[in-house]
């Protein structure tokens, strides 16, 4: 795997050679977990994995662009949201914790959602994903490099200004518990307080693409595009 990785192209730097290869060595464990436990049912994984994190607000349009990547590059899609929303269908032990978090506009703790996030990787045949709406606090960025053990790739923020997203998430008519004018006060208060420090943790490593998130959803999809069409030839 080690060779397969290594000739993808003799200009990749040799920084980024040693980083894939950590990242290849921290799949391998991640996959041999399950694997065992699956007495060798799913295949280790063969593929050096592609992390993308999408942040920005609630409503700046991060599932609508995470599903158009979807159809045109072929990523596994996993919200964050959309995983707690299933503990709390599922009635799970922690589901009622998940559900008042949620309506309070606060952050749920990382060792749940990065569990979460970690195994539907697992699960997943896919190598590429993209983490929308994840993470979302400095304490979510540290506790999945420290259960994880990777960093992203590419980090995605989508910056909107605060009255178009109450706009957007007032029209959403999902059914959501946290789709009301109270919650997201306290989501956009939360947002500046906790995951701008996380945006600018990105911006200053040289990992985050700003995109404008206003327009059609096709005019910010050309401003997405680019960046996944950037990475296609290595990413696989
Ligand atoms: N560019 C856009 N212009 C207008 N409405 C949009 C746009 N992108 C998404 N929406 C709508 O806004 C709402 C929030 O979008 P969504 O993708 O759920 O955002 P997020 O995941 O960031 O909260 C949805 O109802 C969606 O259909
Ligand atoms: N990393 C995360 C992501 C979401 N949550 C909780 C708290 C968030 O307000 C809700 C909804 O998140 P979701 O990403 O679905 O929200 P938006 O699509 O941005 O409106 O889930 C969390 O606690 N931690
Ligand atoms: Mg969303």
């Amino acid at each position: 795997m080690w060779r397969r990785v290594a000739s993808l192209s003799s200009s990749i730097s040799s920084s980024f050679l040693a980083q894939t290869a950590s990242r290849l060595n921290t799949w391998e464990s991640l996959t041999t977990g399950i694997a065992q436990q699956a007495k060798g049912v799913i295949a280790p994984k063969e593929k050096t994995p592609f992390i993308t994190f999408f942040l920005g607000g609630p409503g700046s349009g991060k599932g609508t662009q995470c599903i158009k990547i979807v159809e045109t590059f072929g990523f596994a899609h996993l919200s964050a949201g959309d995983l707690l929303r299933r503990e709390i269908a599922s009635k799970s032990a922690d589901g009622a914790m998940i559900l008042n978090t949620i309506k309070e506009g606060k952050i749920v703790p990382s060792q749940v959602t990065v569990k979460l996030i970690q195994k539907e990787m697992e699960l997943s045949d896919n190598h590429k994903f993209l983490i929308d709406g994840f993470p979302r606090t400095e304490e979510n960025r540290v506790s999945f490099e420290r259960i994880i053990g990777v960093e992203p790739n590419v980090v995605l923020f989508f910056d909107c200004p605060e009255e178009e997203m109450v706009k957007r998430v007032l029209n959403r008519n999902e059914g959501r518990v946290d789709d009301n004018l109270e919650t997201i006060k306290k989501r956009l208060t939360v947002f500046q307080a906790l995951s701008l420090p996380v945006i600018n943790y990105y911006s200053e490593r040289g990992k985050l693409y700003t995109i404008k998130a206003i327009g059609t959803e096709d005019e910010i999809f050309e401003q997405v595009r680019p960046i996944f069409a950037a990475f296609e030839q290595t990413v696989g």
